[in-house]
């Protein structure tokens, strides 16, 4: 029955009309209404007809059987729909819970704009921050959700808005509200749409029965909310747009009704894909009010991928624009087709699918294709829209187009972070790429977060190990922010997570869907090993003639790895060893060249074999814990040396392996120190809770204080904005009387709240909500992020250590 409904879809993308083509985002914190709003529009787009229930665990996007059954979403999911006749919007609809913020990364780096939700209650809450800041490339509308809930201030989450956000608005409508004499009660039934001059009413018994009224015939209440609204709208926007207020002082004679509305939304349009302003809208998705003029506002000011920001690339001096036929257009070359693989998935009747966006050109089924991230080449299967989880085979995905690629051959040819090229037009066209840009061309990865916390996962008998270990590679392969290691001393083998709930899922993943007969230890938080000082070098030799000079050293845990390798002046090069901010670092060689490279195994199988060797020798572990080792750099000098003839590189592992282990094991005990994962903290409360709260936080947590600021004080990432006074705009900008809101009023902004920033321990974190919750009588939130691995302090090692 889906399947049919989507059908009609593909017609549209075979004209390839990139300029109506919106690739989009929904992203907020938990329950703002995210899924909510995404089946309301897939509703009035007329993709599904009855509307799904989150509560019911039967709405489109939330498929998996663990999404229904709890109620939230896990992973993101994709889906198509159509609006105004002739656009069409792919959305993406992400998880709210910070431990799935791995989905929100990935999902945003592929993105050109996306629709923030909050919830009118709850107003910015600590998520909605972070997603924001993970958003913060991409042009953004808010959607103000759950109006009709008692006590929602929309008022109130615009002036958080402009100052927790750090951003100008442009209130595209306002709630509307209908007073009950007999219940002496205000509900929500509508908006007011500033642009349009209109008045728009939702019946609460048909959700596609609007009213509409001419905003100047309404009551007067209503009509002089809507002259300020109008007014503040045409002065927001001239802050940025000399032509409107060109037309404004000329062609309109300073009435700021005489503005056509073709020409407001042309001008909130180029001030939101510049990212000047935030437009705001308002609703209640649930109720089903204030969803099609959101959808409207997505086509209207959103940026299509003709006006997105172009991907950042490893090539620093390639030429990228914009072309309305190829998208970007790379390197001049209108053959060229670039897609990045942002997601996969194993689906138990298609096997492994990946998830990719294309950039530029278009890409064939059954073509031959380059991975440039693994450089490899390989041929193309099905290619696929996906909807949800129901799929549409197509031969072709166009520029600026999210799809899917299935079949055998990509389970092993493409991972998440790949970049993937291939000639638009031939079916084998590669070699008409050039080598040294094209083929080598690669769309900077997605950064994955590093694991906090753990769990020990084993199989119930010897028999099931291998049957573990393949359902382990399936949901690491899904998940890059879940990560397996082995601790070599016990065999045991180990599953890091971002948290609780996430490893929670993974584990009802691994035992659910996958059956893997195993047993899964209780979560715990990550802790590795550092050394202090550097090894001496040791050389080793074999009897066949090959040697190699290696050392083992501390990495600073205060410096960026970034720094570190740019203060390298030995023109040494540096290669990843994992996640654990280890490198390999290879001198140049003294004797030979790889420019002139004459031994019989190529130069970078004796790298991978001792980049593979150095891995094993450090997750061996150290000498406080046997636990895995972190921040080191294992130094190969430049005088190693194999015989010219060896064919394979099978004697370097062992030999540089039992090399690492010995030089390892040459330090003493006290070398050795345990580190565990630290968070930065931020909390907002209440001005008279910080006394308690430090108290909590300088005690029982073992915080070390950053700072405490008043909260509209707080400095913004962004430099450009710090001289900006948000908290004065947010008081100047012209704002209804939120009409449900009983205790918090406005005027409480002035009473700013405090934000206290603390390194701490994520040990020390454990039942933080509840604590906060009963410190401040409900009224504070924090969000903490990883900050980095950090030596576990003398005075808590006991305690760890028993743990
Ligand atoms: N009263 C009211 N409730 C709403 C509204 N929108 C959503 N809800 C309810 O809020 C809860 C959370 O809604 P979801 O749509 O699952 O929120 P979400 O943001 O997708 O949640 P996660 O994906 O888990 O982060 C559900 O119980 C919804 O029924 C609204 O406009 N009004």
């Amino acid at each position: 029955m889906l399947s049919k409904l989507f059908c009609s879809l593909r017609t549209y993308a075979t004209r390839a009309n990139l300029l109506k083509l919106r690739n989009i985002g929904i992203i907020a914190h938990i329950d703002a209404g995210k899924t909510t709003t995404t089946e309301r529009m897939l509703y009035y787009s007329g993709k599904i007809n009855r509307i799904g229930d989150v509560d019911q665990g039967d709405t489109i996007t939330d498929f998996l059987p663990q999404e229904r059954a709890r109620g939230i979403t896990i992973q993101s999911a994709a889906i198509s729909f159509n609006w105004q006749n002739d656009y069409k919007i792919n959305l993406i609809d992400t998880p709210g819970h910070a431990d799935f913020s791995f989905e929100v990364i990935r999902a945003v780096k592929v993105l050109d704009g996306c629709v923030t939700i909050l919830d009118a209650v709850a107003g910015v809450e600590a998520q909605t921050e972070k997603v924001w800041k993970q958003s913060k490339n991409i042009p953004k509308i808010c959607f103000i959700n759950k109006m009709d809930r008692e006590g929602a201030g929309y008022s109130r989450t615009v002036k958080e808005l402009i100052t927790k956000m750090r951003t100008r608005v442009a209130l595209v409508n306002m709630p509307l509200f209908k007073y009950d004499a007999k219940t002496q009660r205000n509900s929500f039934e509508g908006v007011i749409d500033l642009v349009n001059q209109k008045v728009l009413k939702w019946s609460s018994y048909n959700p596609d029965n609007i009213q509409v009224i001419d905003a100047i015939e309404t009551i007067p209440e209503i009509k002089e909310r809507f002259l300020r609204g109008r007014e503040s709208l045409v002065e927001a926007l001239g802050e940025f747009d000399e032509s409107l207020v060109e037309y404004f002082l000329d062609q309109a004679e300073g009435d700021y009704l005489a503005i056509p509305s073709n020409l407001l939304n042309q001008s909130i349009r180029r001030a939101t894909v510049k990212q000047h302003l935030t437009p705001v809208l308002c609703g209640a998705s649930f109720k089903n009010i204030g969803v099609q003029p959101l959808l409207d506002a997505v086509v209207n000011y959103l940026p299509s991928p003709l006006e997105a920001r172009i991907p950042e690339v490893n090539h620093d001096n390639l030429s990228m624009s914009y072309d309305p036929k190829v998208g970007i257009l790379i390197n001049g070359n209108k053959n060229l087709c670039v897609a990045f693989a942002f997601k996969v998935i194993t689906d138990p009747i298609r096997g492994t699918m990946i998830f990719i966006r294309v950039y530029s050109g278009i890409l064939n089924s059954n073509n031959t294709v380059y991975n440039c991230s693994r450089a490899s080449k390989f041929k193309l299967g099905k290619l696929v829209l996906l909807h949800a989880n129901v799929y549409e085979e197509t031969s072709q995905l166009y520029p600026g187009e999210i799809g899917v690629l299935t079949g055998a051959t990509v389970a092993n040819n493409v991972s998440t972070g790949d970049t993937i090229v291939s000639h638009s037009l031939k079916k084998d066209g590669l070699k008409s790429l050039d080598r040294n840009t094209e083929l080598t061309l690669r769309i900077n990865p997605i950064t994955v977060p590093p694991p906090v916390f753990v769990v020990s996962v084993e199989p119930r008998t010897l028999g099931n190990k291998k049957s573990m270990e393949e359902a382990l590679r399936v949901i690491v392969r899904e998940d890059p922010s879940l990560v397996v290691s082995k601790d070599e001393e016990t065999g045991q083998t180990l599953l890091g997570g971002m948290g609780e709930l996430h490893l929670e899922i993974a584990k009802d993943r691994l035992l659910n869907d996958l059956n893997a007969d195993v047993n899964i230890g209780k979560v715990m938080v990550s802790y590795k090993e550092a050394i202090d000082h550097s090894s001496q070098e040791f050389t080793a030799e074999n009897d066949n003639g090959c040697k190699f000079t290696l050392s083992v050293e501390p990495i600073s845990l205060d410096t960026s790895i970034e720094e570190t390798i740019a203060s390298d002046e030995s023109g040494s090069k540096w290669y990843p060893l994992g996640g654990d901010n280890n490198y390999l670092v290879v001198e140049p060689h003294d004797t030979y060249r790889l420019d002139n490279w004459n031994l019989l195994v190529p130069y970078h199988s004796i790298i991978n074999a001792i980049l593979s060797s150095s891995i094993a020798a450090l997750q061996k572990g150290g000498k406080v814990a046997n636990l895995s080792l972190h921040s080191c750099a294992v130094k190969l000098k430049g005088n190693w040396k194999i015989p010219l003839d060896m064919e394979n590189v099978s004697e370097i592992l062992p030999l540089t392996r039992n090399q690492i282990v010995g030089i390892l094991d040459s330090l003493p005990f006290d070398a050795y120190s345990l580190l565990e994962p630290v968070m930065l903290l931020e909390v907002n409360i209440p001005q008279k809770d910080v006394g308690p709260v430090m108290q909590d936080l300088t005690g029982a947590r073992k915080a070390n204080i950053l700072s405490i600021e008043d909260e509209y004080e707080v400095s913004g990432s962004n430099e450009d904005l710090s001289s900006i006074d948000f908290h004065r705009m947010a008081q100047q900008q012209y704002l209804p009387p939120d009409m449900t809101l009983k205790n918090a009023q406005l005027g409480d902004i002035g009473s700013s709240n405090k934000i206290i920033r603390a390194f701490v321990p994520l040990r020390e974190m454990v039942a933080y909500t509840n604590k906060i919750r009963s410190l401040t009588q409900g009224r504070g939130s924090f969000h903490m992020d990883y900050h980095g691995m950090h030596k576990v302090t003398h005075d808590r090692l006991g305690s760890v250590l028993n743990e």
